[in-house]
C-alpha cells in the first residue's frame, strides 16, 4: 500500500515520443499512484504500448524544457532498478519465452531479467521466491513442464510470475487476456484480482471493457497518442465516451461491477 506522503508511482507531464516522423505519445500527462489499479483502455494504433515501451526504456521521450518523466519521484531510473519497481508483462514476451524452459526456470529468470537461465547464479532465496509465486498464483504443479508444451493461458501465468518475483510495485500488463479462451480468462480475472488485493498495483491496457477487474476503479483512455479521457470508471464508461474513443456507436451495460460493451 501506499506510504503516506510517497511519491506517485508514475508522474509524467508533457510526454512526447517520436518514432520515425510520428508523435506516437503526444504531450500526455500521467499521474498514478502507488498501488492504484487502472486500465488504459484505447482503439489499436492509440499509442498504448508505445507508452509501456517509453516506460521500460525502449522509447525515449524528447527531451522537452516542460517535461516531467518520474518514476517513484525520480527522474532516471537504471533499467534493473526499475524491474524491482514495476513488473512488465508486454505483449511481446509469450513469443519470446515459445521455446523449451520450464515455467519455473521463466519465473527464475526474472531474477536476471533473461529468457531462461544459462550460467546464472540462482540462489536460495531465489529458489524459496519463485515457490511462493508459484503457489501464489496456483501453478505448481506445471512448474516442471516446458513452455511449448502449454496452453497461451498456462503460459502467461508464468510470465506474471516472472514479473512478479521481485515484488513489485505494480503489475503492468499490455494486452494480457488475447488468445484466452473462457476458461482461461476465467483464471487469469481471479488471479489478477488476487494480485490486486494483494497490494501491488495493476495497470493494464486493454482494448476490452470486460477486462476491467471491479478492482480497477480508474480508467484512462487514450486516442492518437494523447489521454482521451481519465477518470473513475463509472463516470467514463458510457456509451457516449466509449463510442467517442473507438468512434463506434455503442451501448455500455455494467453487471456486478463487471462493464461490457454491446450494440456495435
Ligand atoms: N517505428 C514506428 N514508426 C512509425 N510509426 C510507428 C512506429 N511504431 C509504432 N508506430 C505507430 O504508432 C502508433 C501507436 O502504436 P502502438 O502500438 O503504441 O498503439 P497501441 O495503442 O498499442 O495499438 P494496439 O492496440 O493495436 O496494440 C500506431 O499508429 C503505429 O502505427
Amino acid at each position: 500500500m501506499k506510504a503516506p506522503h510517497s511519491p506517485p508511482l508514475l508522474d509524467f507531464a508533457n510526454l512526447t515520443v517520436m518514432r520515425g516522423d510520428k508523435k506516437v505519445i503526444d504531450s500526455l500527462s500521467l499521474t498514478v499512484d502507488a498501488g492504484e489499479h487502472l486500465a488504459i483502455l484505447g482503439p489499436n494504433g492509440a499509442g498504448k504500448s508505445s507508452l509501456i515501451r517509453t516506460i521500460t526504456r525502449e522509447y525515449y521521450p524528447l527531451a522537452e524544457e516542460d517535461r516531467r518523466f518520474r518514476i517513484l519521484g525520480q527522474e532516471v531510473w537504471d533499467v534493473s532498478g526499475l524491474r524491482s519497481m514495476l513488473g512488465i508483462v508486454s505483449s511481446d514476451l509469450q513469443s519470446v519465452f515459445s521455446r523449451e524452459i520450464t515455467g519455473r526456470e521463466v519465473v527464475l529468470s526474472g531474477f536476471f531479467a533473461s529468457v531462461g537461465l544459462y550460467h546464472h547464479a540462482v540462489t536460495a532465496a531465489m529458489e524459496e521466491r519463485a515457490d511462493e509465486v508459484l503457489g501464489f498464483l496456483e501453478v505448481e504443479h506445471l512448474g516442471n513442464r516446458p513452455m511449448t508444451e502449454m496452453s497461451t493461458g498456462e503460459a502467461r501465468r508464468f510470465l506474471i510470475g516472472r514479473a512478479l518475483v521481485h515484488d513489485p510495485q505494480a503489475l503492468v500488463l499490455d494486452e494480457p487476456t488475447t488468445g484466452l479462451d473462457l476458461h482461461a480468462l476465467h483464471h487469469f480475472r481471479s488471479v489478477l484480482r488476487k494480485i490486486a488485493c494483494s497490494g501491488t498495483g495493476v495497470i493494464m491496457v486493454t482494448h476490452h471493457l470486460h477486462d476491467i477487474i471491479p478492482e480497477i476503479a480508474r480508467v484512462v483512455m487514450m486516442k492518437d497518442g494523447r489521454v482521451y479521457g481519465d477518470g473513475p470508471k463509472e463516470e467514463v464508461l458510457t456509451d457516449e465516451v466509449i463510442g467517442g474513443l473507438f468512434d463506434v456507436p455503442v451501448h455500455i451495460r455494467e453487471e456486478g461491477g463487471w462493464y461490457y460493451a454491446t450494440g456495435y
